[in-house]
């Protein structure tokens, strides 16, 4: 390991913002900080915000930074680039941000009922191929995971490069009947000068470099009805 990741690791020890449980005792336990982000990490009850597959956490700083009346949570696993968005967060003082380092896959150890009112979704590892779906951070089963503990009506908004995972999620969105609130397929060409849209993660960077499209798609999570796989769509993917 590089010696660099060993200092961010040494580093990321020391931050109040940066929660790293040790993956057993999330396995199948509750984590002490469920249904308390609020009192015991906000100290406010404004509304919760969730980066998932955050990254640097481009989106939950610059989402800090903009909204001071919510608070807002990034989510990954990896630990050297949690550090990036952690640093940034406690140089700024930004203290309705904070970082848990985690598998998505154990997310609901983390919440209780309706604690989180949105959930962005940012240039997730598309996962298309058959088998990888257990992986795909907007199949039904994550969708029906996050659904535990978002408040009724909770928004999730989806970034990313992969047209073919923007339409997937779009067609399982529309198929279970969540209201879309926005979808575009190129989201600059639509939508210019906003300063939420417009914030730039560090894989998004890579891609506009590239000269990819990158698509949008907002949606709510509503209702009770189990969230069902689109039907037909998986073979689309192969
Ligand atoms: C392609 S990167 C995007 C990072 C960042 N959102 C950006 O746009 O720059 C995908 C991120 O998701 C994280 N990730 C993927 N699957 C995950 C999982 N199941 N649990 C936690 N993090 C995950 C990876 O560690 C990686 O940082």
């Amino acid at each position: 390991m590089g010696k660099n990741k060993l200092s961010k690791f040494k580093e990321n020890l020391t931050f109040k913002n940066l929660v790293q449980p040790v993956f057993d005792d999330v396995f199948r336990n509750d984590h002490e900080l469920k249904g308390k982000w609020h009192t015991n990490m906000f100290g406010n009850s404004n509304p919760i915000v969730l980066e998932l597959g955050c990254g640097k956490g481009e989106y939950t700083v610059g989402l800090s930074r903009h909204f001071k009346d919510k608070n807002f949570l990034g989510i990954d696993i990896k630990g050297a680039r949690l550090w990036r968005g952690v640093k940034t967060t406690t140089e700024e003082n930004l203290s309705n941000a904070a970082f848990l380092r985690t598998r998505i896959e154990v997310i609901k150890s983390f919440f209780s009922c309706e604690e989180v009112s949105e959930i962005w979704i940012t240039f997730p590892d598309p996962q298309l191929k058959t088998g990888r779906i257990k992986k795909r951070l907007t199949s039904s089963e994550f969708l029906n995971n996050y659904r535990n503990f978002l408040k009724a009506g909770g928004i999730v908004h989806l970034k990313t490069d992969n047209v073919n995972l923007h339409r997937y999620t779009k067609a399982l969105a529309q198929e279970n009947g969540l209201e879309i609130l926005l979808a575009t397929e190129d989201l600059y060409g639509t939508v210019s000068d906003d300063p939420i849209l417009g914030i730039r993660t560090y894989y998004e960077l890579m891609f506009l470099e590239k000269g990819m499209t990158i698509t949008y798609l907002r949606f709510k999570i509503d209702g009770t009805k189990p969230i069902e796989e689109p039907i037909h769509f998986e073979e689309q993917l192969l």
